[in-house]
């Protein structure tokens, strides 16, 4: 089984937290104690030598954490400055306001008194996982200039003005930290969206809660309920999660044969060099039989890889008779295929419910027509980038375009399951941080931040043919999905700068290689 490791919502954490402190075990101050404590020996562990650090202070916990990390760099040798506000916040912020300010000044929070040499590290403890509404007035002038400075930032559990639900800024202002320090868990802020990009590195800091995260979702030690807006819960999936089962499940057997490995149909179209890019893919991540199927005579094409298999499948009583045969395990539509042809073929294609996944034209294809929408199946894999899906979703994709005015903000996230569950397919929104979510299913969420070169044409060709691939062996679609986009940003990773389309394919057999396959 496929896990990765379980993010949480804002309100998860906190729901965990107040378990922690009902429990007795465990005060407030103490855990507040524990995150300053954290983020003081990040810093100490990646800057060593003590310098000048500004800390900026909100007016809640975030701020508290602040002042704890201000009092222990001052004792480590640091000379540390300290930036906040009037406001008496909760007693346990209060109280670490109160021993800084037995060692130290409090500077009021404002744009004009953030460091102006440019080595002067910036600690970001304004907000948290509490904001609820874009920043205003000074602070909002503050991190406007914050944004632009070049210090190296770090930011407690989040750069401010971050909605840790959804990985967008509550505002226009986007301040970007060098790292990040969180606690006890991965947000879904920090994967996806502009929190990706803005967080910097990432550090998850064990504050001794693990023991309590079984309240995630349920009733408090003390026996108050604790509702929770999310339904769903995500997993971030990374090479190093994959379990030895799904290991298994990739390699392939002494004994069997071809066909035990399944057979893979790969509709060609109009551009045949896409749809070979997808069936080369199908290929080396192990179906046993991939066969690519062009509307015209195949003999005609002397293209290789030698390995496939050609099948001219031209009208739709052809798909028809070409799923009737039941060693046929996979079907990809839509790579090059042609809008027309994919409307054409569909239809048959869908009426098998199959495994299949749906690309490019394909996907274009169902945005025009009900039918086919109504045809979609829970063996389908659906893989549209951005443009794709808001064509398929464009009310989902006007509420991600519109500037948030109070948090939680709806996120690709959402937007992702709420396409699954309409559509009742499993759903890969495509990006640096894809989102794999499936109807019933906990999502994922694959990120790539470091594989700038698989910008490139006909990568997401290759992704398509990765996914049939897998689902000719045998993975269900929420699996083989998941899978297929770890491979595909693995495989970039790998091969690195200079990347094109046609080297994922052949850099699969490394990634295998690198997983224990
Ligand atoms: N288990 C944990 O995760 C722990 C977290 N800690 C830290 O606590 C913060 C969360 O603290 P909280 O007080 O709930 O929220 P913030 O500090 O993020 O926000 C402060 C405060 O500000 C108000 N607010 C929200 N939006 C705005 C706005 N736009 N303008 C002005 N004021 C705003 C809101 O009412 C909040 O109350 C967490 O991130 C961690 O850093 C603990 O210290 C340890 C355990
Ligand atoms: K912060």
């Amino acid at each position: 089984m496929l896990k990765g490791t379980e993010i949480l919502s804002c309100a998860q954490m906190r729901a965990i937290e107040s378990a922690a402190m009902a429990s007795g075990e465990v005060t407030g101050l103490e855990l507040m104690e524990r995150a300053g404590r954290a983020v003081a020996g990040q810093i100490r562990l990646r800057w060593p030598k003590p310098g000048r650090v500004t800390v900026l202070c909100g007016p809640g916990n975030n701020g508290g954490d602040g002042y704890v990390v201000a009092r222990r760099l001052h004792r480590a040798g640091w000379r540390v400055r300290v930036l906040g506000l009037e406001n008496t916040p909760g007693p346990d912020a209060a109280k670490m306001k109160r021993l800084w300010q037995e060692i130290g000044p409090i500077l009021p929070l404002e744009a004009n008194l953030l460091p102006t040499a440019p080595d002067d590290l910036i600690v970001d403890a304004i907000f948290g996982i509490g904001l609820t509404r874009p920043p205003e007035d000074a602070i909002a002038a503050l991190l406007t200039q914050l944004a632009d400075v070049t210090n190296p930032l770090v930011a407690i559990d989040c750069p401010s003005g971050l909605c840790l639900d959804s990985g967008r800024f509550l505002s226009q202002i986007a301040p970007r930290a060098v790292l990040t320090i969180t606690f006890d868990s991965l947000k879904t802020g920090h994967l996806i969206d502009a929190g990706l990009e803005h967080c910097g590195k990432v550090i998850v800091a064990d504050i001794g809660l693990s023991h309590w995260r079984r309240y995630r979702q349920a009733t408090r030690p003390d026996g108050k309920d604790v509702t929770l807006p999310r339904r769903i819960t995500s997993h971030h999936l990374r090479i190093s999660d994959l379990d030895p089962d799904t290991m298994q499940q990739l390699g392939k057997q002494s004994s069997a044969h071809k066909f035990s490995h399944g057979h893979a149909l790969i509709i060609s179209g109009m551009a045949p060099g896409a749809a070979r890019l997808s069936a080369r893919a199908a290929l080396r991540v192990g179906a046993g039989l991939v066969t690519l199927c062009p509307e015209e005579p195949p003999l005609d094409i002397p293209t290789p890889p030698d390995a496939l298999m050609r099948r001219w499948l031209d009208e739709p009583e052809d798909m028809a008779h070409a799923l009737q045969d039941t060693r046929v395990t996979a079907l990809c539509i839509g790579p090059g295929c042609g809008i027309d042809r994919a409307a054409a073929l569909l239809p048959p294609a869908l009426a098998a419910r199959g495994p299949c996944v749906l690309d490019a034209d394909a996907l274009s294809a169902i945005a025009i027509d009900p039918n086919l929408w109504d045809a979609l199946h829970d063996g389908c894999v659906l893989t549209p980038h951005g443009g794709e899906f808001a064509r398929l979703f464009p009310d989902l994709t006007r509420r991600l375009s519109d500037i948030p005015a109070t948090g939680p903000a709806w996120s690709r996230l959402d937007a992702a399951q709420e396409a699954a569950a309409r559509s009742g397919t499993c759903l890969l929104l495509k990006g640096r941080d894809t989102i794999i979510a499936a109807p019933f299913e906990q999502a994922r969420i694959v990120t790539s931040l470091d594989t700038p070169w698989l910008a490139t044409a006909g990568a997401g060709d290759v992704l398509a043919g990765i996914i049939t691939g897998l689902l000719a062996r045998g993975f269900n679609p929420f699996d083989a999905a998941s899978l297929g986009a770890l491979i595909h940003a693995q495989a970039a990773r790998l091969f690195g700068p200079g990347l094109i389309a046609d080297d994922l394919p052949d850099m699969i057999p490394q990634v295998f290689r690198q997983m224990g396959v």
